[in-house]
């Protein structure tokens, strides 16, 4: 049966698999979701477990896109992907402590766990845009990682021109060249003179009014806002889950979060049936999520500049689909929610049994960066493991919020260290080398356009640009 999705904010027409993928935000400024979440019974999941990880995603992602692609063109896909990662576990499970993991998701080609979701992305479009006769423009917001991940997954997309948006002077470098060193000339990266959230606001904008694409083409998202991302990024909780006893054994995770996808990603595999006891939201000083979790009170405050870039966001885009459930799928009272939240003025509140609804599952925690150092210490010299300084922050969260050690705790281990050179030397350590097919990244031409942080400068530069 096709899956279909609906908005978030219950005004905006029901769409495919494969108009979500084409859409990104919907018309009434709600975010897609899956009409109905597909379930798996315990026996079945039970059977997947010597699965491999390309086997295992296809069982997961086939549901969500069933009725807009062919489940053997998907296996190709799948195949294609995860037979690029440089593990061949895809996404190994190492063990740091009694009953402690970090799950790897740094083996694809841009060392963070977005390749997970955006190199299937990249397929993914390839496929319906062929068979569509369309060319699309993807306008994307990076606080680092994704910006890169998007470009390596799209850029051998023949229908597609792509503009990604940083912060000036506020991701690292490792992250900066990893976007601007790649050749293309539909590759378009654009450092805009302001912060992440001022780059993300500047993409919502602009799917609520594409005029500036002149009728001639579609804006595409590759950000978590897009259905595509999160679906991928569901698969490696199955994987993890089943690597450490699941379903017979129940699982905790703790996840580095920013703008709530992969953790969003966990919830939904615990709703299609993986037993997930705990998740844990770790945030660093930029924790919105945390003071609203523990104190009922959600208040944007001004972003702060931190060590662990990619986590510096105030507006985590896809909180409104949690609030969604937990407002019972109505999509008119969401709404209301979202205009209060989104005004940015007041603090808001939720009714106190909603938020209790979220806390049987969540906890959060922040960490402070010199607690992030303390941990990428400790955890080395517990065990010779050098973590990455955003997984140290949900390592830190897990020991801090675990209800019950004797359920597997998995830190989502979310980058590689080597792209955080600032972290690891404060916290004392050598750099890693880069892999090999990055090694000479420090050589290459950079190709970037700073811009000011409005609007209708960065919308001229992208029209300018795609129909030049
Ligand atoms: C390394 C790293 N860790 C954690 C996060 C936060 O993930 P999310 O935005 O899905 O909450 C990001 C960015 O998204 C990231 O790049
Ligand atoms: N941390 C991200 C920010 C964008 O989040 P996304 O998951 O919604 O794309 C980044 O590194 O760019």
């Amino acid at each position: 049966m096709a899956m279909k999705y609906i908005s978030t904010r219950g005004n905006a027409p029901e769409l495919t698999f494969e108009d979500v993928l084409l859409t990104g935000l919907a018309s009434d400024g709600g975010l897609y979701v899956p009409k109905e979440v597909p379930q798996f019974t315990k026996e079945e999941i039970a059977s997947w477990r010597d699965l491999s990880y390309a086997e295992l995603a296809h069982k997961v992602i086939y549901p969500f896109v069933e009725g807009s692609v062919d489940s053997d063109s998907l296996k190709k896909m799948i195949d294609e992907v995860y037979s690029g990662f440089g593990h061949k576990a895809v996404a190994p499970v190492q063990q740091i402590d009694h009953n402690e993991y970090v799950l790897e998701l740094f083996h694809g080609p841009t060392l963070a766990f977005k390749d997970f979701a955006l190199q299937m992305l990249g397929r993914l479009l390839d496929y319906v845009l062929e068979r569509r006769h369309e060319k699309v423009v993807i306008m994307g917001a990076t606080s680092g990682d994704t910006g890169s991940a998007a470009i390596e997954g799209t850029k051998a997309c023949k229908n597609v021109d792509i503009f990604i948006l940083h912060p000036h002077g506020k991701v690292s470098e490792v992250q900066r060249r990893q976007m601007t060193t790649v050749e293309g000339d539909n590759i378009h990266n654009i450092a805009i003179e302001g912060n992440f959230d001022q780059a993300q606001d500047m993409v919502k904008a602009s799917f609520g009014d594409q005029a500036f694409l002149r009728g001639e083409r579609k804006l595409v998202a590759v950000n978590s806002i897009n259905w595509a991302r999160i679906m991928s990024q569901i698969v490696y909780y199955f994987y993890s889950a089943l690597n450490l006893g699941a379903p017979e054994r129940p699982v905790a995770y703790s996840v580095p979060t920013g703008n709530f996808g992969d953790i969003f990603a966990g919830y939904m595999a615990k709703k299609m049936g993986l037993p997930v006891e705990q998740l844990i939201i770790a945030t660093n000083s930029n924790d919105v999520l945390h003071r609203f979790m523990s104190q009922n009170q959600y208040e944007v405050r001004p972003l702060k500049h931190t060590i662990t870039p990619s986590m510096d966001i105030a507006v985590s885009s896809n909180f409104e689909r949690l609030l969604f459930d937990l407002y019972d799928r109505d999509g008119a009272a969401l709404a209301d929610l979202m205009a209060k939240m989104n005004a940015k003025e007041d603090i808001v509140s939720l009714d106190e049994s909603k938020l209790a609804k979220a806390r049987e599952l969540f906890d959060s925690y922040a960490v402070n960066e010199d607690v992030t150092i303390e941990t990428m210490q400790e955890v080395y010299n517990e065990t010779g493991y050098l973590l990455d300084p955003h997984t140290a922050i949900g390592v830190k969260a897990a020991r801090a919020c675990r209800r019950n050690p004797r359920i597997p705790m998995i830190t989502l281990g979310t980058a590689h260290p080597v792209k955080f050179e600032e972290a690891v030397q404060r916290a004392g350590f050598d750099m890693p080398a880069l892999p090999h097919h990055l090694a000479d990244l420090m050589d290459r031409d950079e190709r970037v356009s700073v811009l000011p942080a409005e609007l209708d400068k960065v919308q001229a530069f992208i029209a300018e640009n795609t129909f030049k």
